[in-house]
C-alpha cells in the first residue's frame, strides 16, 4: 500500500501513543480495584474515560459544542487522574478527526451506509474503531468496551455494535485504508476518506498549495491535521522571562517556546505568560515589528477577540510608547479581551462594535490609527488540528458569508489607517478565496492608495531562524506540516 496511507496510520498512532501505552486494560484494572472487585473486569463496565469520551462526542453531535472546551470540564466533572485524561483526550479528540475514516470502515463492516446507523450507536462503532485501528488498546478491551457503552446507550444494538467492531478488528488498520481507499469513487475522495477530510477541504487545501508550487506537500498536511499539536506558549516580551529562561525556545517566533509542564508555566506566570500558537505570535509581532515604534503611535485590533494576540500587541506597544485599542463585535469574548490585557499594565480599552463600521474618532484615534491587526473571521481551515470537529461543520457556503465579510472588514479597516499607516490582514485559513481573494479584492479597490510590503522580509526578520515560505514576499503562507505552526496567512500593508 501506498506511503500516504501507510503515513496516515502512523500519525493516528503518534497522536494515542501517550494515551494508548497506559493500556484501557491496565486503567479498567485500576478502577475496578477501587470497585472491590479484585481487578477482574466486570463485561457490563465501562471505563470513566470512555464515558467521557462517548459524552462530549454526544455533545457535539446533539447539540453543536466545542470538544476543547466541554472536554476539561468533563474530565473535571468525572475525576479523572492524568492518564484516564489522557486516555479520553486522545479517544475524543481522535475519534473525532478521524470520523470520515471510521464511517467509511463501518459502512464496509457493517455492510450498510453509516447514515443508517442510529447516530449514538455509529459514536460507539466510531470510538471503538479507533481504539481498534489507531491506539495500542488491546482488542478484546476495545470490543468490549464498546459492546457495555452500547448497553448501556442502545441495549438493543449491543449485538450489531459486537459484530462489527469484531470484524473491523480481524484487519489491520492497512488493509482497511487500502479498502476505503479503492471503494472511493475518485482520487479526491480517496484522500478525502483515508486522511478523513471532507472533498471540499482537501480540495481547497491542495489549491492552496499548488499556489506556492507545493501541491507534492497534500499527504504531509493532511497527516498534519490529523496529529495533536503541542501545547505552545507566547512569553510577554517585557512582562515574563525570555523563552530560553521558560524552556525550549521555539524554532521561529521570538516570544514563543514550548515546555514540560506548560500549564504549570502559565498558571506561574499571572497571564503573562500564555497559550498562543507560533504562527499567531508570528502574525501580531510581523504588524508590531514592521517598524521601529515611534512613541505615541495608535493601534487597533479590530477583530480581537479572545485576545490572545491583542495581548501580545499590548505588550509590544508598552514596550514601544504606542497605545491600543481593541475592537470586537460579540461581547462575551470581548469580555475574554478584557481578560487577556489584563496582566499588561497598559490601558487598553475594549470596543464591543461591528469592525465594519469603525470610526476612528469614537476609538480614540482622531486623524486615523498608524497600525491595524485585522485578523478576520474565516473558515478555520488552517487550525483544523487544534479543532477536531471543526472540518465537519464548515462548507463551502461559509467561504462565500465569510469572504464577502472579510472584504467589507478589509475595506472599513484600510479607512480607518492614518496615511501612512499599515494594516496586518490575518486569516487562521489557507483557503485561497479568503487569502488572495479577499486581499486581491481590497488591493484592488484601493488602487494607488495601497502599497503592499514584503511581508516576508519582515516576517523572516522577526524569526529567529529562517522559514521555508513560497510566493512573491507579499503574503506570507504558514503551514503546520512545514513549519508546525496553524496555517496563518499574513499580508502588509501600507496606505499611502
Ligand atoms: C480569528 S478571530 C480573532 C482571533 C484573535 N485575534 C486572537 O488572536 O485571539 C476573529 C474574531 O472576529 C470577530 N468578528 C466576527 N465578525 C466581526 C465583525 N463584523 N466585527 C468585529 N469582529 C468580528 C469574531 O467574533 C472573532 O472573535
Amino acid at each position: 500500500m501506498s506511503d500516504e496511507r501507510r503515513g496516515s496510520g502512523r500519525s493516528g498512532d503518534r497522536g494515542s501513543g501517550g494515551a494508548g501505552r497506559g493500556g484501557a486494560g491496565r486503567r479498567s484494572g485500576g478502577g475496578d480495584r477501587r470497585r472491590g472487585t479484585g481487578g477482574r473486569p466486570r463485561p457490563d463496565r465501562v471505563s470513566p474515560a470512555r464515558l467521557v469520551a462517548f459524552d462530549v462526542l454526544a455533545a457535539v453531535r446533539e447539540s453543536d459544542a466545542y470538544a476543547n472546551l466541554l472536554l476539561p470540564s468533563r474530565i473535571e466533572r468525572a475525576r479523572l487522574g492524568a492518564a484516564d485524561a489522557a486516555l479520553a483526550t486522545e479517544l475524543t479528540y481522535g475519534t473525532l478527526r478521524l470520523r470520515g475514516r471510521y464511517d467509511a470502515i463501518v459502512e464496509l463492516a457493517a455492510g450498510r451506509p453509516a447514515g443508517a446507523v442510529d447516530p449514538p450507536v455509529l459514536d460507539v462503532l466510531r470510538l471503538g474503531a479507533h481504539q481498534l485501528l489507531a491506539t495500542r488498546v488491546p482488542t478484546h478491551a476495545a470490543v468490549n468496551e464498546s459492546v457495555a457503552l452500547a448497553r448501556r446507550v442502545a441495549p438493543s444494538a449491543a449485538g450489531f455494535v459486537n459484530a462489527v467492531l469484531r470484524a473491523i478488528s480481524r484487519r489491520e488498520a492497512d488493509d482497511w485504508l487500502d479498502a476505503i481507499a479503492e471503494r472511493a469513487g475518485s482520487p479526491d475522495e480517496a484522500l478525502a476518506v483515508v486522511h478523513s477530510h471532507p472533498v471540499w477541504v482537501v480540495r481547497a487545501l491542495r489549491g492552496a498549495l499548488e499556489r506556492e508550487g507545493r501541491a507534492d506537500e497534500l499527504v504531509a498536511l493532511l497527516e498534519a491535521d490529523n496529529a495533536s499539536p503541542r501545547v505552545n506558549l507566547a512569553a510577554l516580551p517585557g512582562l515574563a522571562p525570555a523563552p530560553d529562561d521558560l524552556g525550549e525556545p521555539d524554532l521561529f517566533s521570538p516570544t514563543g517556546l514550548t515546555a514540560q509542564d506548560p500549564l504549570g508555566i502559565v498558571a506561574d506566570h499571572d497571564g503573562r505568560v500564555r497559550v498562543q500558537d507560533e504562527g499567531s505570535q508570528l502574525a501580531a509581532l510581523a504588524l508590531s515589528r514592521v517598524a521601529p515604534v515611534r512613541p505615541g503611535e495608535r493601534w487597533l485590533d479590530a477583530c480581537s477577540g479572545p485576545g490572545g494576540k491583542t495581548a501580545l500587541l499590548a505588550a509590544e506597544a508598552l514596550a514601544g510608547g504606542a497605545t491600543l485599542v481593541a475592537n470586537e463585535v460579540v461581547p462575551a469574548r470581548a469580555e475574554l479581551v478584557r481578560r487577556a490585557v489584563a496582566p499588561v499594565p497598559l490601558e487598553v480599552p475594549v470596543h464591543v462594535g461591528d469592525g465594519r463600521e469603525l470610526d476612528p474618532a469614537v476609538l480614540g484615534a482622531e486623524g486615523g490609527f498608524d497600525r491595524i491587526l485585522l485578523d478576520a473571521p474565516c473558515t478555520g481551515l488552517g487550525a483544523l488540528r487544534r479543532r477536531p470537529e471543526a472540518r465537519w461543520r464548515k462548507s463551502p457556503t461559509d467561504v462565500a458569508e465569510l469572504t464577502e465579510l472579510q472584504g467589507e472588514l478589509a475595506d472599513a479597516a484600510f479607512a480607518a489607517l492614518a496615511p501612512g499607516g499599515i494594516l496586518a490582514y490575518v486569516t487562521c485559513s489557507p483557503h485561497t478565496a479568503e487569502t488572495f481573494g479577499s486581499l486581491g479584492g481590497a488591493l484592488a479597490r484601493w488602487g494607488d492608495a495601497a502599497e503592499p510590503l514584503d511581508t516576508a522580509a519582515v516576517v523572516g526578520g522577526v524569526a529567529r531562524h529562517p522559514l521555508d515560505l513560497a510566493g512573491d514576499g507579499r503574503t506570507v503562507q504558514l503551514w503546520p506540516h512545514r513549519h508546525g505552526t496553524d496555517a496563518m496567512f499574513i499580508a502588509l500593508v501600507r496606505k499611502r
